[in-house]
């Protein structure tokens, strides 16, 4: 059974269209990572997933339920982290927790679940006095309840020091180790990168892509970074002539014996066995793969969608 199943899902609003004839399915047991600039509608999606937003045209399951019909059901059995979630200033993280479980009918211990997100020393501590990492842990713990089967979670890094985002990464691990789905929501791709098994881009409103993170990478980098060493800096100026001659390569820079060669994926034995057709032996070569900044770009189009990624 899909975890998630869109079949044609487009939402007008007035005369903006925000998604346009979406088909997804995310698997059972998958990380999800859905990417997209600002405003591509991404969280469009998710409140369409939840219900708190109806579409305008098609259909979509939860869990192997009706959106429409069944979204009690599937809010029993979804954690989430909605994007700018507020928390209530005068309740404790404690009472944010028990209220939680109780809504839901779970047997969660509070304490333990701020320790999984690293607050146990703020629990008892009104939220509103807590930073904006400590928030943002104390939603993540919410969308923990009662041991979820999906999690959506909506940009869950915002406001996270990276070490939280490091623990937002393991947690969402430790959670698909137990067997929950996870779908999460970003623009930041190293956060993409670093977790998800499969990643679907975004862009106005339409799935533009939908693959394994490597499968991603191989389409969308056209052109491959080859970086080819000499056993012999004096053959340089023939091996590059000779590279230079394959109709595939687009760019040969040399530096002592090393030639920066970028030619297209699949020229790459082309251009070792130029280099050995010239006389030269190849003492050393390196492949450079594009970065998922350089996938992503490539599939929007933008450059510069991205925030420095918080490394950790
Ligand atoms: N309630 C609404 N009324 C009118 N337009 C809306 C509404 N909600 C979203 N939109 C518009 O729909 C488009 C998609 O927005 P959405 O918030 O889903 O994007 P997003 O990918 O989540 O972006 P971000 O990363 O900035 O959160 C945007 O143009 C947005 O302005």
């Amino acid at each position: 059974m899909a975890a998630i199943e869109l079949d044609g899902v487009t939402k007008q609003f007035g005369n903006l269209t925000a998604l346009q004839g979406v088909d997804l399915t995310v698997e059972e047991g998958e990380i999800f990572g859905f990417l997209g600039p600002n405003g591509a509608g991404k969280s469009t999606t998710i409140n369409i997933l939840l219900d708190f937003v109806r579409a305008t045209d098609g259909s979509a399951t939860v869990l192997g339920h009706d959106i429409h019909d069944k979204s009690k059901a599937i809010r029993a059995r979804t954690g989430v982290l909605p994007e700018g979630y507020d928390v209530y200033d005068r309740l404790t993280g404690r009472q944010h927790l028990q209220f939680v479980v109780e809504s839901k009918g779970a047997d969660d211990d509070p304490d333990a679940l701020a320790e999984r997100v690293g607050i146990a020393d703020a629990i008892d501590r009104k939220a509103g006095g807590y930073s904006k990492g400590m928030q943002q842990r104390l939603v993540l713990a919410m969308a923990l309840v009662g041991e979820p089967d999906l999690l959506i979670l909506d940009e869950p890094t915002t406001g996270l020091d990276p070490n939280g985002a490091r623990l937002m990464r393991e947690l969402i691990r430790e959670e698909n180790e137990r067997g929950a789905t996870v779908f999460f929501s970003s623009h930041i791709l190293g956060q993409v990168e670093a977790v998800c098994d499969t990643v679907g881009i975004l862009q106005d409103g339409r799935l533009i892509a939908k693959d394994s993170v490597e499968g991603l990478r191989e389409a969308a980098a056209g052109d491959t970074v080859l970086r080819v060493t000499l056993a012999d800096a004096d053959g340089v100026a023939d091996a590059s002539a000779a590279v230079e001659g394959i109709d595939e390569v687009s760019a040969v820079t040399a530096d002592g014996a090393t030639l920066t060669v970028t030619c297209d994926g699949d020229a790459k034995m082309a251009v070792l066995n130029a280099v050995e057709e010239s006389g030269n032996e190849v003492a050393n070569f390196e492949t450079e793969e594009a970065s998922l900044d350089e996938v992503f770009a490539a599939y929007t189009g933008e450059q510069e969608q991205t925030q420095p990624e918080v490394d950790a």
